[in-house]
């Protein structure tokens, strides 16, 4: 089995516990110096050329949304033909969940979960005040991976259903083919919000059944602060893909300079303006720290991960019973993300804490401690580390300490 942390000399990690790869990935140590390379050499020098080709490659930034989804591909268990790149994750999830419901023109109704993140609530409500549609909520995941959840709520009236994959509060996960099973029952689009998975266990989207979706690449997959999102459509629905924006990167002929739109054929559709060419250029570099990675070694080094931080936070709350420290994390291998989530009274003081010892988590509302734990460079070392440093906050009751208590920080 793969030791967790494999490729930790691929990043450029400070000498710390960083547990929170699940918010900002770590620095791939090849990006820096390609992120140099496209400014300096291929703007500085190649100028307009480099649109066709950079200096010293047959391929140029007009390339780089095809690469990127052929480096992407293999993470999601899908074709890289039918992956697009390049707008945040917010604004992809408008798209396909504009063009899924337009694929149901006589239904009425767009679902999402309560367990969402926050934006993906507010695009499918600002979809359904576009489109005059219903939004209609289901629980999250739950001890039967959410299928229960959807039928509670699916009906023919049912367009789409929104789903985020894994709980970016608690780490829980949909059942992915299944939910998408029970949804297809009812004649609806699964689509899904990977943001919290891809890079850290298979998807396998193609063979699970999805229809839609879209993830960041800033967390597990290390692109970098603000990196571009990808949106995977499933190809028998391309030929009805009717995004919201047709812009002239999305045009058959970009530089015939028409002004009839002529759509380009199927993913491309989702393409609007001007790829964010330095972007793309740090991804498809940071990309490069998973070739030769399965899926499936990651999701094994993953679950080696957040089973030791869970078996430690259970070691904790019996020897600390008056912390009132409670796991929100499912135990169960097949019910988890690669992250570990437990409530605290005091929990954004004691992530503070833990912060001043070199141990990096975060905290979300109400009251939760927040700890993602990223295949490639976190060690079990790593979470013995935090481990210790969790016992000797909570000994010390250090999270009261008003340095540590005062909401300052945003993220
Ligand atoms: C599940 C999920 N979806 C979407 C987002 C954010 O979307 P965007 O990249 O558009 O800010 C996040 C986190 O930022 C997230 O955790
Ligand atoms: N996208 C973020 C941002 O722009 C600033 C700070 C944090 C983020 C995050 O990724 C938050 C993250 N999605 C979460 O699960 O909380």
């Amino acid at each position: 089995m793969t030791a967790p942390g494999w490729r930790r000399d691929l990043f450029a990690l400070p000498d710390l516990v960083y547990l929170d790869g699940n918010s900002l990935g770590a620095l791939p140590r090849t990006v820096a110096d390609r992120v140099a390379a496209v400014v300096e050499d291929e703007w500085g020098r190649g100028l307009i050329g480099s649109w066709n080709h950079v200096p010293g490659s047959s391929s140029g930034w007009i390339d780089l949304v095809d690469r990127c989804a052929r480096l992407l591909a293999p993470l999601l268990g899908v074709d890289a033909a039918d992956v697009h790149v390049g707008e945040s994750t917010s604004q992809s999830l408008f798209a396909t969940t504009v063009a899924g419901a337009r694929m149901r023109p006589d239904r009425r109704v767009l679902v999402v979960d309560r367990s969402t993140f926050p934006t993906d609530a507010y695009v499918v409500s600002s979809v359904a005040r576009l489109l005059d549609l219903e939004v209609r909520w289901c629980e999250g995941p739950g001890d039967d991976g959410g299928v229960a959840a959807l039928e509670a709520v699916l009906d023919d009236d049912v367009a789409l259903v929104s789903l985020t994959h894994v709980d970016f509060r608690t780490g829980a996960m949909f059942d992915l083919p299944a939910v998408a099973a029970a949804i297809h029952q009812h004649g609806a689009l699964a689509q899904w919000d990977l943001c919290h998975s891809t890079g850290a266990m298979p998807v396998d989207l193609a063979a699970a059944g999805a229809d839609l979706a879209v993830g960041c690449t800033y967390k597990y997959l290390n692109a970098g602060p603000g990196s571009p999102a990808y949106a995977w459509v499933a190809p028998h629905l391309q030929a009805d893909l009717d995004p919201p924006v047709a812009g002239w990167m999305g045009h058959a002929s970009p530089f015939a300079m028409r002004l009839d739109h002529e759509p380009r054929t199927g993913v491309g559709r989702l393409r609007v303006g001007t790829p964010p060419v330095l972007a793309l250029s740090a991804l498809e570099a940071a990309l490069g720290v998973f070739s030769g990675v399965t899926t499936a070694e990651l999701r094994a080094a993953s679950l080696q991960l957040t089973g030791r931080f869970l078996a430690h936070v259970d070691t904790l709350a019996a020897r600390f019973p008056d912390e009132q420290v409670a796991l929100v994390t499912p135990r169960a291998h097949h019910r988890r993300g690669s992250q570990v989530s437990f409530r605290h009274p005091h929990a954004y003081g004691l992530v503070q804490a833990l912060i001043a010892r070199g141990v990096v988590g975060d905290f979300r509302d109400p009251d939760i401690a927040r700890f993602g734990f990223a295949p490639l460079y976190t060690t079990l070392d790593d979470v013995d580390r935090a481990a210790a440093a969790l016992a000797e906050v909570l000994e010390s009751r250090a999270y009261a300490d008003p340095a540590y208590a005062e909401r300052n920080a945003v993220t």
